[in-house]
């Protein structure tokens, strides 16, 4: 079994390196909130899916739920529809937000937009050099990016109360 939360180190290498990250932006009360995306994809089996972050962005190679930034005029459902033919070439069926979280990480100030995504057409294709894999609690993969921590968390909890719903009826 593999922590879900294992403590990330202070300087992802990819910032420490300037390759790929996001341009630093002023700190304190200015700091203004990136709208990101975020497809928590749940197969037939309770299965979800997670992915590598790719080469050349900040956190590269942590685990992490599909998605990407919202771009002016776009929905949530937009931006994640696009994101993910973009990065996995599947075209999602309908998606409305879940939960919303925000983390404070060095190079952003994240909004996350979670939605829960059941129905999607095409085959995976990792577009940007991701790997994916199928995920059943506990996560067999490491490390995840700590904005999803909370979610995983939630999504943990709904699980385990399924199960014990499940092993409850005659
Ligand atoms: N996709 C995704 N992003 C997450 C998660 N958790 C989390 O904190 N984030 C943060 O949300 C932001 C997403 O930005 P991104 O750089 O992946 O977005 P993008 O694909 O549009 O990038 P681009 O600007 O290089 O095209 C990052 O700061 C990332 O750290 C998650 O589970 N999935």
């Amino acid at each position: 079994m593999v922590s879900a939360h294992p403590e990330p180190p202070s300087q992802p290498q990819a910032e420490a390196t300037g390759a790929g990250a996001a341009p630093s932006q002023p700190q304190g009360s200015q700091r203004t909130h990136t709208e990101v995306a975020v497809g928590i994809l749940l197969r037939g089996d309770g299965a979800l899916l997670l992915a590598t972050r790719p080469p050349g962005k900040p956190y590269a190679g942590y685990w992490e739920f599909p998605g990407g930034k919202i771009e002016a005029g776009e929905t949530v459902e937009q931006a994640l529809r696009r994101e993910l033919h973009e990065e996995l070439g599947i075209t999602i069926g309908p998606a409305s937000v879940w939960r919303v979280t925000e983390h404070d990480y060095p190079h952003a100030l994240v909004r996350l937009h979670w939605c829960k995504v059941r129905s999607w057409s095409g085959d995976f294709d990792m577009r940007e050099g991701q790997t994916m894999a199928w995920q059943h609690f506990p996560l067999q993969v490491s490390p995840v990016l700590p904005g999803a921590y909370p979610v995983l968390d939630w999504l943990e909890q709904e699980w385990r109360q399924g199960r014990a719903q499940s092993s409850q009826k005659p």
